[in-house]
């Protein structure tokens, strides 16, 4: 079985730096394809409330038979429940819904700087974290000045902080900020749902080193360090996905996708968005 490096994050707990996302798959498909990248050799699910699927991700990691400490659970702390006691119950839920004895990862999703105040969202996240429910709380979609506020305001550091990134939005002003802050990347969107797949610089690459384009993409990410978790309901591609520690890429490789940024994002601008569902 392929071991798949980990990350150790900030309070000593280890994250596989592969793992497998579920946004976007429909709750009637997400207990298959969880199913799948499991006996593929996944061992890190990201899902969150906001994905409508937490209740089908616990099943399938329950029948897996996989002992739970084997399998790294992380979910989302949803929009509409920033304020403390909300972001208590929902948290809550979550367990229910994943029927989970604990969490591995909770983060925030969004910042939401125009709905409410991220910080007494913090202050709840830790109150989790410390009830043990939970090993490790991190943020989502939060910027340098974000994450300012948490330090500067609250006692425990996020461990992670997941941020839109992929050869066209490489995040470095985002990355630099978590490196000198004890803060781990985490890549959402990691090949931008398929659309730097047919770049010419990326495919002039993978052609050099018989890999996919997808393969060569999440393979830049790993070996800048971010933690990543694509998302497929193929499973061929699933299992393609899994297959990046066979190869390597050189230096030139990785500047010359670096070299592909042009800071455009697919989802939204956390600055400006203030979405309750
Ligand atoms: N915190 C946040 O705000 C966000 C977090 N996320 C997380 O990040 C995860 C991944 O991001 P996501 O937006 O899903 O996008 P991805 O970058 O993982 O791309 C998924 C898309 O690419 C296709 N695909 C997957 N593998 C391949 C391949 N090898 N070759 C060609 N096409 C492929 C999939 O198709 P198909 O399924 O049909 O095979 C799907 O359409 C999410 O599932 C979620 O867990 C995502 C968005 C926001
Ligand atoms: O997938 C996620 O985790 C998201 O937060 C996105 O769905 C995001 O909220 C979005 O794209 C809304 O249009």
């Amino acid at each position: 079985m392929t071991s798949v490096p980990t990350v150790t994050l900030n309070n000593g707990v280890s994250i596989p730096q592969l793992g497998f996302g579920v946004f976007q798959i429909e709750p009637e498909n997400t207990r298959e394809a969880v199913r799948v990248a499991l006996e593929t050799g996944y061992r890190h699910i990201d899902t969150a409330e906001m994905y409508g699927n937490e209740k089908e991700v616990g099943q399938a990691v329950r029948e897996s038979g996989l002992p739970r400490a084997e399998v790294f659970v992380t979910s989302k702390l949803n929009n509409g429940y920033h304020a403390y006691g909300d972001a208590l119950a929902a948290f809550a839920r979550s367990l229910e819904d994943l029927d989970l004895e604990y969490l591995d990862l909770f983060l925030v999703h969004w910042p939401l700087p125009g709905v409410g105040d991220f910080v007494e969202t913090w202050k709840a996240m830790e109150e989790i974290y410390r009830s043990g429910r939970c090993k490790a709380i991190g943020v989502s979609n939060f910027q340098p000045a974000h994450l300012e506020r948490l330090l500067r305001e609250t006692d425990v550091v996020p461990v992670v902080n997941q941020v839109e990134a992929h050869p066209y939005l490489t995040q470095e002003a985002v990355r630099t900020f978590g490196r000198e802050n004890g803060i781990a990347t985490e890549a959402w969107s990691p090949i931008a749902q398929g659309k730097v797949l047919d770049d010419t610089v990326i495919t002039a690459i993978a052609d050099r080193v018989k890999r996919s384009p997808a393969q060569v993409t999440l393979r830049w990410h790993l070996q800048r360090g971010d933690i990543v978790f694509p998302k497929s309901v193929t499973p061929a591609r699933v299992a393609e996905n899994f297959r990046l520690f066979d190869f390597e890429l050189t230096d030139e490789d990785m500047a010359a996708i670096t070299g592909l940024n042009r800071d455009e994002r697919i989802g939204p601008d956390p600055d400006t968005f203030n979405w309750i569902p």
